[in-house]
């Protein structure tokens, strides 16, 4: 018998705000030790997944479980970790004092000082948190959601506001934590965050879950790869290939893309000796989504005009 991995889960839920739906009989596991990417358009239910999961409110309809208990349960809460998109702390305070009094929370913490250094706020330790700037404060809140050495994390847009070395620093740390064994719930809208980070993908549209999977399967749904380069070969020539869908001139570059990049880069150097700067791209997780959640924000859009 396979051992059951899920550590929390969403079965068949639904929720609604008064007239709105927010989520309609969704189901969503998370599996012990993965990284699950949760992505979707604005309003796709993202956060109202979280929130359930974390108890914040409760179900119209389904069941709710976070290691198989009720999410508002205690001994669950002292497994995971959160960063919620709004934090309410107490502005006076100073971040090693906040830090220690997460802790203080957790039955067996990380050391402040190996938690600030996870989360690079060592020389944060002695300012006050209101006096913070938005990106510090959001590495504060990391080093807060994972002192505890959480089996469950949960990152709701973590790196919003940070500037590109703290992003690749969060990253980094969270690589470090699924390492060692902890799950992690990650929504953000930066697609090549989750493209870094992703063990698999969810995407969320409209409160159901539209697809899923890895991040190589949901990049595969594209068939198109693009290949450029720098070439006397014309664009009316290229479009006759195999498997070439479209053909541009760009100045000097031919922009192609193809369903058969080996073919058609075969092609391209057998036409031109000459050719030079050839690049070959397969489609990105920014195109797999789009792709995918193409009709339900063409509907948002119908329905806002
Ligand atoms: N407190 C609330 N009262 C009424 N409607 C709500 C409330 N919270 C969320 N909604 C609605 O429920 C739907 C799902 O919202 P949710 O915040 O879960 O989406 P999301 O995927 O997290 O969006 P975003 O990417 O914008 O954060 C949206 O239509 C939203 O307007």
């Amino acid at each position: 018998m396979t051992q059951d991995t899920r550590i929390a889960r969403l079965e068949q839920v639904s929720k609604r705000y008064g007239a709105i739906t927010a989520l309609e009989r969704i189901d969503l596991d998370i599996h012990r030790g993965e990284l699950l990417a949760l992505l979707g358009p604005n309003g796709a239910g993202k956060s109202t997944s979280i929130g359930l999961l974390l108890g914040l409110m409760s179900a119209d309809e389904g069941h709710v479980s976070l290691f198989g208990r009720d999410p508002h349960d205690i001994e669950a809460h002292r497994r995971i970790g959160v960063m919620l998109q709004s934090a309410n702390l107490p502005a006076t305070l100073k971040v090693a004092e906040l830090v220690r009094l997460t802790a203080s929370y957790y039955p067996a913490p990380r050391s402040v000082a190996e938690c600030a250094a996870l989360a690079g706020i060592d020389d944060l330790l002695a300012r006050r948190y209101e006096a913070l700037s938005g990106g510090q404060q959001r590495r504060v809140q990391f080093a807060m959601a994972m002192i505890g050495r959480p089996e469950l994390l949960f990152l709701d847009e973590p790196t919003v506001g940070m500037d590109l070395p703290a992003r690749q620093a969060l990253w980094a740390a969270v690589r470090r934590l699924v390492g060692e064994g902890c799950a992690v719930v990650l929504t953000t809208h930066y697609l090549e965050e989750a493209e870094a980070l992703a063990d698999r993908v969810c995407v969320i549209a409209r409160g159901a879950v539209v697809s899923e999977g890895t991040v190589d399967a949901l990049r595969a749904r594209i068939a198109t790869s693009r290949v450029r380069c720098v070439t006397t070969v014309g664009a009316e020539i290229a479009w006759r290939w195999p498997g070439v869908v479209s053909a541009v001139r760009k100045d000097d570059h031919l922009e192609i893309a193809t369903t058969e990049p080996e073919a058609t880069v075969r092609r391209l150097l057998d036409a031109d000796v000459a050719l030079a700067g050839l690049e070959v791209q397969r489609a990105s997780l920014a195109e797999a989504f789009v792709d995918i959640t193409r009709d339900d924000v063409a509907h948002i859009h119908q329905e806002a005009a």
